[in-house]
């Protein structure tokens, strides 16, 4: 069984869910950090930077001992970065981008503790069958497009567009648990023992 407990800097539902999954103790601190990606940024190099400043941001808020955990995810097609949707007009245009075709969802993880920082990137490849306008309209009024990255939830209604996937389901959710678990573990946080 858990042995420490972490700080989650994180307002997602997702991260807490899956760290339930694997019996991770946490207690939440949620950060704002601009996510606005540089220019010329790779996904990569845009997601661990994100998630290593909002890990920063939440360790000299806190200043606890504990290790504290944060992500981000990007959905990345044809190499182009996608965030949230602003509104239908924007989750429309994801959604056309989407539609038929194979794209990446980009997963890092940053685990700040004991003065150590590490990080972990998850790439995974998903594969939407093509989507007609009444359905990408149907599928904004669930409302589970809008708080998401790339619009679409793969553990949501998303799940019936969603053909394939290569590499982590949990990564495309929102937090890897494979990296995540490597990583706290390097922490001297046993998940299973
Ligand atoms: C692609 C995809 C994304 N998402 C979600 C996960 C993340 O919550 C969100 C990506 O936005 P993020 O900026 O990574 O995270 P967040 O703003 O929700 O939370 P925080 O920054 O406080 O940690 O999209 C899904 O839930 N399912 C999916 O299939």
């Amino acid at each position: 069984m858990m042995t420490k407990q972490i700080v989650l800097a994180s307002a997602s539902p997702r991260r807490r869910e899956l760290l339930d999954q694997i019996g991770v103790s946490y207690r939440v601190h949620v950060v704002d950090i601009d996510e606005t990606p540089l220019l010329n940024e790779l996904p990569r190099a845009y997601v661990t930077r994100i998630a290593a400043e909002k890990s920063a941001a939440c360790c000299s808020q806190l200043n606890v001992g504990k290790p504290v955990l944060a992500a981000d995810t990007a959905v990345v097609v044809q190499g182009r970065i996608m965030g949230k949707p602003q509104d239908f007009e924007h989750a429309r245009q994801m959604l056309e981008l989407l539609s038929g075709q194979t794209h990446q969802v980009y997963s890092a993880v940053s685990v700040r503790g004991d003065n150590r920082h590490e990080q972990a990137v998850s790439i995974t490849d998903v594969t939407f069958r093509a989507l007609t306008g009444n359905e990408i309209k149907a599928y904004w009024r669930t409302g589970e497009p809008r708080d998401k990255a790339g619009a679409y939830a793969i553990q949501g209604f998303a799940s019936i567009f969603i053909q394939s996937i290569k590499g982590s389901f949990s990564g495309v959710v929102g937090l890897p648990l494979f990296e995540t678990a490597q990583l706290l573990e390097r922490q001297g946080i046993k998940i299973i023992t």
